[in-house]
């Protein structure tokens, strides 16, 4: 990757001060080499250090996207990024990778505490959200449903979405015994294994 366009990427990241955080996507392949998705493009930092360097120059949260394993998780942490989002970006293409449920626990059992954990990709319930929680992010992040909340009925569309996901959460908690979201855990999943 061209150094220009890591400027192009931290010129975005320096642009977007005040919507609060900047996300970018991350690969990292068994030698260390880390790619980047941007709006879909192959962009950013290749290596550890490109990371490190472009986080110490956004004045800002920044997340780490597309974390799929502990190894990509550990290089987020190390190199500074304040949130990772345990997210299967390349679902579309290479539908035979682990689910994010699957890889989930392992991040958190390393970084939880360490790091903003967070989780995405099809969730469509608040069913779905407490599953996440419990089995370790500390938040949940939804893409579709909002798009479609969007589409078929605007603002409103998106606030419905939302507001019934929040209210399937609610009840779901209540049936597992939550009292808050601090007290959803691994202990309310079951495992036919153990
Ligand atoms: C139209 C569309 C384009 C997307 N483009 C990207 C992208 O360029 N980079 C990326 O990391 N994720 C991309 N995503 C994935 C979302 O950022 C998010 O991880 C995903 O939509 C969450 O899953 P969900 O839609 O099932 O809730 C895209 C998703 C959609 C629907």
């Amino acid at each position: 990757m061209k150094p220009r366009e890591n400027e192009v990427l931290l010129k975005m990241a320096q642009r977007a001060k005040g919507i609060g955080a900047v996300a970018v996507g991350m690969d990292v392949d068994g030698a260390g080499l880390v790619t980047m998705a941007l709006m879909g493009q192959p962009v950013g930092p290749k290596t550890f250090e490109e990371l490190k360097d472009i986080i110490s120059k956004v004045d800002m949260p920044f997340i780490v996207k597309g974390i799929m394993t502990v190894d990509e998780a550990e290089i987020a942490y190390k190199a500074g990024a304040s949130a990772i989002v345990v997210s299967n970006h390349g679902g579309r293409i290479l539908d035979f990778t682990p689910g994010v449920a699957e890889v989930l626990p392992a991040v958190a059992e390393k970084f939880k505490g360490k790091i903003t954990i967070l989780a995405d990709g099809g969730v469509r319930s608040g069913v779905d959200v407490l599953k996440y929680l419990a089995l370790g992010a500390d938040a949940v992040l939804v893409g579709r449903p909002v798009i479609i909340g969007a589409y078929g009925g605007g603002m409103e569309g998106v606030k419905l979405v939302l507001e019934t996901m929040a209210k399937e959460l609610y009840q779901a908690m209540i049936l597992t015994g939550c009292r808050d979201i601090s007290s959803i855990g691994s202990h309310i999943i079951y495992n036919s294994n153990r």
